[in-house]
């Protein structure tokens, strides 16, 4: 029945959603091109029908569907990417919502700690990740030492991140005090997710990633901290290695979702740093699920090229250009004269010589 409607029209529901998700992505991406739907926008998929563009695009995900999958109580998928290729991915599988999470220090730049990164190198990743970026709700770690100074330098920073970074939100580490740092990126209309429990930009007075919350006392604190966030204006807390009674405790007196990475299932929603699902990073932590053991597959495929390089098995004949016959025939000719040439060169000196003896 759909077939039938004239081109131009707009069969079903689903694509009316589609169209406008994917005019809000042309809007954030391509301000300039923001006229036609996918005119110049998409560049990849400028040669397909505008039928297949739409197939993989789904809503936009804002603070708004975020806020409805709390009411239903519908756990929340948060995932980090690093890069275009990881946010394109993370997108495509539909997670809600993706975080540049500065665990990219480790698991992408090969720093010890989350805390060697930078502004401008977060920044980097960030704009990455978010050309890949539709429909998923983008959110960037704010480097440890770019928001603790002052309220002022958490919002010149946050406000880097939304303008250069083209993320949607900010997460930031720390508890209670924090609270009036978040009050102001949130009355300035940054949204802010929190996080605390194992903070890992604090690994140094922590002794260590270690699980927090195990005393009673500790938990004590922690619930403060998670009240003080929530009240400072918060939209989700991410509550890391913390024991699950606590998390569920937390995410059951708060009236905003709860973010958990090794908090148990408990929690609002669930995040992982993508290498350690995918068993692309050495060690992961025990709260880790590894899905994959990718790197497995990417040696062995490095090891099968190197093998058919060796053995000249690699490129094969479809792996070349050809060239039109006629070509490929003087072609031949040419070669044919340079290598007549080549052998006067070679036989010149001789000749010469056997006249001299013949003198
Ligand atoms: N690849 C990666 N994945 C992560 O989840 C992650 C990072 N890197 N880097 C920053 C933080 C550090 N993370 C961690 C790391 C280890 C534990 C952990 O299970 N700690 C154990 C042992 C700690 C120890 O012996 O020092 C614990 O029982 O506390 C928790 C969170 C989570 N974050
Ligand atoms: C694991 C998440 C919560 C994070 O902070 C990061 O990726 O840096």
């Amino acid at each position: 029945m759909a077939r039938s409607v004239p081109t131009g029209f707009v069969a079903c529901p689903s694509l009316l959603v589609a169209q406008k998700a994917a005019r809000q992505y042309q809007h954030r991406h391509h301000p300039s091109a923001a006229a036609g739907v996918f005119d110049g926008a998409l560049r990849s998929y400028s040669t397909r029908p505008a039928e297949a563009d739409f197939q993989h695009v789904r809503p936009k995900v804002t603070i708004t569907t975020l806020r409805k999958l709390y009411k239903r109580k519908e756990p929340i998928t948060v995932m980090t990417a690093h890069d275009f290729p990881t946010g394109t991915l993370v997108d495509k599988a539909g997670i809600e919502m993706t975080l540049v999470g500065d665990s990219l220090a480790m698991v992408a730049l090969g720093y010890n700690s989350t805390t060697d990164i930078t502004m401008d190198e977060m920044l980097h990743h960030c704009r990455a990740v978010a050309r890949g970026t539709r429909s998923s709700f983008l959110v960037a770690d704010m480097p440890f030492g770019s928001y603790e100074t002052n309220p002022d330098q958490a919002v010149n920073n946050a406000v880097r991140m939304l303008k250069e970074g083209k993320a949607e939100a900010v997460k930031l580490e720390g508890g209670k005090e924090m609270a009036p740092t978040i009050l102001r990126l949130t009355q300035v209309g940054i949204p802010v997710l929190g996080h605390i429990g194992l903070t890992p930009q604090r690994q140094a007075s922590l002794g260590g990633f270690k699980v927090q919350g195990k005393t009673v006392a500790k938990a004590k604190a922690m619930i403060e901290d998670a009240l003080a966030l929530q009240k400072a204006g918060c939209y989700a807390i991410v509550l890391e290695a913390v024991p699950e009674q606590v998390a569920t405790h937390i995410t059951n007196i708060l009236s905003i979702p709860t973010i958990g990475i090794g908090a148990g299932a408990g929690c609002s929603g669930q995040v992982l740093v993508q290498q350690d699902l995918l068993g692309l990073y050495g060690h992961v932590p025990r709260f880790c699920k590894t899905y994959r053991s990718l790197a497995e597959d990417i040696i062995g495929a490095l090891r099968e090229y190197s093998a058919d390089v060796k053995s000249r098995a690699f490129p094969a004949e479809e792996h070349c250009y050809p060239m039109p016959q006629v070509e490929l025939d003087k072609f031949m000719l040419l070669t044919e004269g340079y290598k007549n040439e080549q052998q006067q060169n070679v036989s010149a000196p001789q000749a010469a010589a056997s006249a001299g003896e013949r003198a």
